[in-house]
């Protein structure tokens, strides 16, 4: 059988900062690309790989990888609040899939997500609910970081259960990256006040949420300024990793480290892990061919700015 894939960078700054007019036409234009196709392909399931930002998934419990049978959206940024339309028979088959593939996710049957996941669903199908979607959440953020061969055996395992499902058009997505250094907190280097957010921050006051989302839209328009402190882009880090992907052959990234992947693109580019994740599950139904491939480095948004589409051949 076989599978489609749209894999996008995220950012919830493109609702608030703006870049030069011919960027921000690019940025459109990759969507319209991106959109016209899951249009064509028409799925009638999503399973949306992605990560969260603190918003969803805390240190009071925090798992590498985790499948939902129902889910929420939280809210963050004006992006739409309230649940996804999740096939919950499906998402508990192939969790069970999973642990039978060797490999141990957690399952929660209400999880909350975040812009990281709510986004592409938005700028794809114009809502969060408008088709049944599987939510696999990848830790991008917070550290400890699994091995990047963990990631490809999950998108594997994933795609190998998504191919058996022959009633099916399944589009996998992949949302997150690509080099990028947002202001997201770290606990190692936190305060009191950012480590209460970190341990279990759930349900945050409209204003506490506010003051968090501002300092990091203020960080969006230092960067652009170049006057922010974070690390820069890293267009050929990203350039790269997207030609791997299109390769098919996602052998090379095992070899890539956190701590590398950390000084060579930024603490946000782990969330990459999604788009590695949903490339293995697309492999999993046979060669695929990348059918666009959009990349710019785009300060005003914090993210080396990527949309890829992909299906099998
Ligand atoms: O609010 C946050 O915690 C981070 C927001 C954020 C900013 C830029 C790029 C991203 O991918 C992202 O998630
Ligand atoms: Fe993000």
């Amino acid at each position: 059988m076989s599978l489609a894939l749209v894999c996008m960078s995220h950012s919830p700054l493109l609702e608030f900062n703006d870049p030069p007019a011919d960027v921000k036409a690019e940025v459109e234009d990759a969507f319209a690309t991106a959109r016209s196709f899951v249009h064509d392909y028409d799925p009638t399931l999503v399973v949306s790989f992605a990560p969260d930002h603190y918003n969803g998934f805390f240190y009071d419990l925090m798992p590498p990888f985790c499948i939902g049978y129902e889910a929420l959206g939280v809210g963050d940024y004006g992006t739409t609040a309230g649940p996804l339309d999740v096939p919950t028979p499906i998402a508990e088959q192939l969790a069970a899939w999973v642990a039978d593939h060797d490999l141990d996710v957690a399952i929660s049957r209400k999880m909350e997500i975040d812009h990281g996941a709510i986004q592409p669903l938005e700028i794809l199908f114009g809502g969060i609910d408008e088709v049944p979607t599987i939510p696999v959440f990848v830790n991008g953020v917070a550290k400890p970081f699994v091995k990047m061969s963990r990631v490809r055996r999950l998108g594997e395992a994933i795609g190998s259960f998504l191919a058996t499902l022959h009633g099916e058009r399944v589009l996998v997505v992949g949302s997150g990256g690509l080099s990028h250094d947002p202001p997201v907190p770290q606990w190692a280097t936190a305060d009191d006040a950012q480590r209460a957010l970190l341990l279990d921050g759930r349900h945050p006051t409209a204003a506490a949420r506010d003051a968090r989302q501002q300092r990091v839209i203020d960080t969006g328009k230092a960067f652009a300024a170049g006057t922010a402190t974070i690390q820069d882009l890293n267009p050929v880090w990203d350039r790269a990793l997207m030609r791997t992907l299109a390769t098919g052959d996602l052998s090379p990234i095992d070899a890539m480290t956190p701590e590398q992947m950390a000084l060579d693109a930024g603490n946000s580019a782990h969330e990459v892990r999604t788009w590695v994740a949903a490339f293995a599950a697309l492999g999993q139904a046979g060669p695929y061919d990348v059918l666009s491939s959009c990349y710019r480095p785009i300060r005003e948004y914090i993210a080396g700015f990527g949309v890829m589409t992909a299906r099998t051949s």
